[in-house]
């Protein structure tokens, strides 16, 4: 059987998206800070003011400090220091509470950000699905939606973190060294020329640190896709021999992943350094300084006001920012590059291939080639088949072949990765995925009933049949002492209580009643009798339109117009007669077939063939067997 997840593009790694420049990134990540802040712009004269505010403990934290050491505690004046003290720590509170405000106005910004960013994604990505037709992908477009919706929410929290994380630096330095100058003017080079120093190196090594992330984030989706795909198809790397390249390929991945790691950690070093440089050497120059200093002038509470300014306010403000910004606004980058290319229209011109109905039952494949994994062999390759509306085709070849994965591509399950499938003259891809069920009906190895009443899982895929339609159909498929076993058509089904070829019954009358011309039948009668199934055949002969079997026992595949024998090289069409005489691989098949295998068909009356494929067991078997309802 095919799965149907098949239809899901096959994971690629990034690479071809994150392996832009830096500065395609960086632009990307800045289009979006302008764009938020140009949309809400009296949210960011708010977010500023706040800001402002959030930033006064940083403004007096020196000066209120100096003020307690020269005029409270140097003086032996408890009450004056702890007055100043009380007034930072109102003026902390006050920053406190001006912090809890500078949310709302975030969320102003960022709030409706998120919205257009959502709105973009989804209409970019339905758009572009649209474009490439009214089937083809539109699962894939549904997948990637939802994961460009998370991508969403962390761009949303990504670029609030960033703003409010520039906005108090800019803000924070600024007070720190307005407060400096107010107390000690002289001190302004030793704390401003080192934090200066320090940021233009950040400035500096910044696109080789958007760079080196930039690397280890690739690596590591590498060597995730390279382990999904290596484990995906590790039953055909052994089957080929290929497990040694693979496995070399994996150390390759992680041997690059681990570089990358590195290379991050050295640039963690160096962050390091850049925040001592920023943070910790204007306090070691102060301290040196302060006998000069305080010569020229400055008293013990100003040094004790500077070095406060720069231990309590400096260094968390550089350190955060040195810190935060580089992992995060890559991560901002990286996302927000990925959503503008999600957000993309289609170009002018690739208008969507309106949706066409199939006029018959006729299908064409051609150049049809299809394999379970980019590194797979393929199961089809390069396959050519035409089926004239009405046409009675049987296809037939050894187990594992490819004769279900033949069924699903050309019931549209699995998408070939070349060729095309017509229908009714349309190509699959431009039959709308809900009408598909009404252009063709694929009939699985293992038939699905539900519960419910019995009409109900025989008119699934055509409701509105009139009970005398019904009626008709299960005195065609000889089913009619099998609904009056279960209760006639209005008892309610239990899937569990039915044998399989009762349920096989079932699906086989949903399928007859389908309004679908192209009928694929994948051993589908194989819990029949002979005679049962010889029933159905000719029912499903009598019915209009096209019916391709899947045959598991020789008189299906004699009785059709046609047979398809797949070999797994070159596939041979002809007649039971002609295929007899020119295929060996078929007459070795027809000839399994009528050797026969002990405790298959002979267990069920009336058989005239044999399985081809694994016994089942006698008693599986035997109870599978539905009795057929007598010939007419
Ligand atoms: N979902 C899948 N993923 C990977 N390989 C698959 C998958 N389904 C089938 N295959 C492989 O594809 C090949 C063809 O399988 P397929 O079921 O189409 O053969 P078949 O001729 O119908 O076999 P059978 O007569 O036993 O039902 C086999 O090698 C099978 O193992």
């Amino acid at each position: 059987m095919g799965d149907p997840t098949a239809d899901a593009p096959h994971p690629q790694p990034e690479t071809d998206r994150t392996a832009r420049p830096p500065a395609d990134l960086t632009d990307s990540a800045m289009r979006l800070v302008r764009g938020s802040l140009s949309h809400s712009r009296a949210a960011a004269v708010r977010l500023t003011l706040w800001t402002l505010l959030h930033a006064a403990p940083a403004l007096v934290a020196g000066k209120t400090l100096a003020l307690a050491v020269d005029h409270g505690f140097l003086l032996h004046r408890p009450r004056t220091a702890a007055l100043w003290l009380g007034v930072f720590a109102l003026v902390t509170l006050a920053g406190a509470w001006a912090s809890r405000q500078t949310y709302p106005s975030l969320a102003e910004i960022v709030e409706p950000q998120r919205d257009r960013l959502l709105r973009d994604v989804v209409t970019g990505t339905l758009r572009r699905a649209v474009a490439r037709g009214p089937r083809r992908r539109d699962d894939s477009a549904a997948v990637a939606v939802a994961q460009l919706t998370r991508q969403v929410e962390a761009v949303r929290d990504s670029l609030a973190g960033q703003l409010m994380l520039v906005w108090q630096f800019v803000l924070t330095v600024a007070a720190v060294v307005a407060g400096t100058a107010a107390i000690a003017p002289g001190a302004v080079p030793l704390v401003a020329a080192p934090l200066v120093l320090a940021l233009t190196v950040f400035a500096v090594l910044a696109p080789a640190t958007v760079r080196r992330q930039r690397t280890a984030f690739v690596a590591e989706e590498v060597l995730a896709h390279r382990t999904v795909s290596t484990l995906h198809a590790l039953r055909d790397l052994v089957a080929c021999g290929a497990a040694e390249k693979a496995e070399r390929e994996m150390l390759d991945a992680i041997d690059a992943h681990l570089r990358a790691s590195r290379a991050l950690a050295r640039l963690a070093a160096v962050r390091r350094m850049i925040v001592a440089l920023g943070a910790h050497a204007p306090l070691l120059l102060i301290v040196l300084a302060a006998p000069t200093l305080v010569r020229h002038g400055m008293t013990s509470g100003d040094v004790v006001g500077v070095v406060a300014y720069v231990l309590a306010t400096l260094e968390p403000a550089v350190r955060l920012l040195i810190q935060g910004v580089g992992a995060s606004w890559l991560r901002l980058a990286v996302a927000a590059e990925r959503l503008s290319a999600a957000s993309r229209h289609p170009a002018p011109g690739t208008d969507p291939q309106p949706a066409r109905t199939p006029v018959d039952g006729s299908a064409e494949l051609s150049d049809l080639t299809f394999a379970y994994g980019p590194d797979a062999q393929p199961v089809l390759d390069g396959l050519d088949l035409s089926l004239a509306d009405g046409d009675h085709l049987a296809v037939v070849g050894p187990s594992g072949i490819g004769k279900s994965t033949m069924a699903d591509v050309l019931a549209g399950i699995l998408a070939p990765d070349r060729g095309q499938v017509l229908l009714g003259g349309v190509p699959l891809e431009h039959i709308a995925r809900g009408d598909l069920h009404r252009a063709r009906v694929l009939l699985p190895q293992d038939p699905y009933v539900f519960a419910g009443s019995v009409r109900e899982n025989l008119c699934y895929l055509a409701p509105d049949t009139p009970d005398d339609a019904v009626a008709a159909a299960v005195e065609q498929l000889g089913m009619a002492r099998t609904v009056q076993r279960l209760g006639g058509l209005d008892a309610i089904l239990t899937p569990a209580e039915l044998s399989s070829g009762e349920a096989e019954l079932i699906a086989l009358a949903r399928a007859y009643l389908s309004p679908a011309r192209l009928v694929i039948l994948d051993e589908a009668t194989r819990h029949l009798d002979a005679v049962a199934e010889h029933r159905v055949e000719q029912a499903f002969r009598r019915r209009p339109g096209t019916v391709v079997t899947i045959a598991h026992r020789i008189a299906p595949a004699r009785r059709a117009d046609r047979v398809l024998l797949l070999d797994g090289v070159r596939p041979l069409t002809g007649t039971h007669d002609a295929l007899l005489a020119s295929a060996p691989l078929y007459a070795d098949l027809v000839g399994h077939w009528d050797t026969g295998v002990p405790g298959t068909d002979e267990a069920c009356p009336g058989n005239t063939g044999r399985a081809v494929s694994a016994p089942a067991s006698a008693s599986d078997r035997s109870s599978s067997c539905p009795s057929a309802d007598p010939a007419p």
